[in-house]
């Protein structure tokens, strides 16, 4: 199972570590929405890029010796995500998510979809609406305790989602075997943008090693 880890952080290390982490991505966020709206000229570019340079090789002087964050069981009972590209704490890719799971089985999630997200003019891309589906559908089996990889995700765009503020729903229908049948939707203030069933599979491998009672356990804190 390469990519999962177990460690032991505390309590106060844990929440200085998260700190960090939210700090350094909410920067790098900005720092991408302001790429995307700037109209500087070529020399005030090129001081930029320098000035993006030198922060690099400050996050880059102490790194993961991985390719990738990977998924961190803590002796807590708790586990990181935050390489995640929708609920990754340190990822500034991700909108982030902060999925709140509430007791009838919704798991829910409000959030600024800024000018990084567009795809037609305006609108958010629908590529970046799936991976939100994709993931929020998901957290709400694994949530319900029935976990797994997306087989199969469909969705039905109804109308564009305007750039701005976003909310994510979603809940666990039915469990087939080792298949989760999870339904959610995007809306706006205008209503219901699109709507989303996922077939997610508990692999193999899982089924296999045991996994996925560790899994079910685990609380996720993106
Ligand atoms: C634990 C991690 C948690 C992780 C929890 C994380 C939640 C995060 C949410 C983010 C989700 C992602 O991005 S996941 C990343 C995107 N997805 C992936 O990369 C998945 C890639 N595909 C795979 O790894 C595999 O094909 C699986 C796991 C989907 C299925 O492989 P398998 O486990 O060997 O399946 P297999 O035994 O053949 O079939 C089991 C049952 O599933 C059905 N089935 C098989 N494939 C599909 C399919 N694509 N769509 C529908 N149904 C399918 C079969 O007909 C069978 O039904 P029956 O005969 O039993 O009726």
């Amino acid at each position: 199972m390469s990519g999962y880890f177990t460690e032991d952080i505390g309590a106060q290390e844990l929440q200085e570590r998260t700190a960090v982490a939210t700090d350094i991505a909410e920067a790098v966020r900005t720092l991408i929405a302001d790429t995307v709206l700037t109209e500087v000229d070529a020399s005030a570019a090129a001081t930029a890029i320098e000035h993006i340079e030198a922060a690099a090789e400050i996050l880059r002087s102490r790194q993961l010796p991985d390719d990738s964050f990977g998924v961190r069981f803590n002796t807590d009972g708790t586990k990181r995500t935050w390489g995640n590209a929708v609920i990754g704490t340190r990822n500034p890719i991700a909108p982030p998510l902060d999925v709140v799971f509430d007791d009838d089985g919704l798991a829910w999630a409000e959030f600024e979809m800024g000018p990084a997200y567009e795809g037609p003019a305006g609108l958010v891309h629908g590529g970046i609406l799936a991976a939100i589906l994709d993931q929020i559908l998901g957290s709400a089996a694994e949530h319900a305790g029935a976990p797994g990889m997306t087989g199969t995700l469909t969705i039905r765009y109804r109308q564009g989602t305007k750039l701005g503020k976003v909310r994510a729903e979603a809940r666990l229908d039915r469990v087939e075997g080792v298949k989760s049948i999870a339904v959610g939707r995007i809306s706006t203030a205008e209503g219901t943008t699109a709507e989303a069933e996922g077939i997610f599979i508990l692999p193999r491998w899982a089924r296999e090693s045991g996994a996925a009672d560790k899994i079910r356990k685990a609380l996720s804190d993106g």
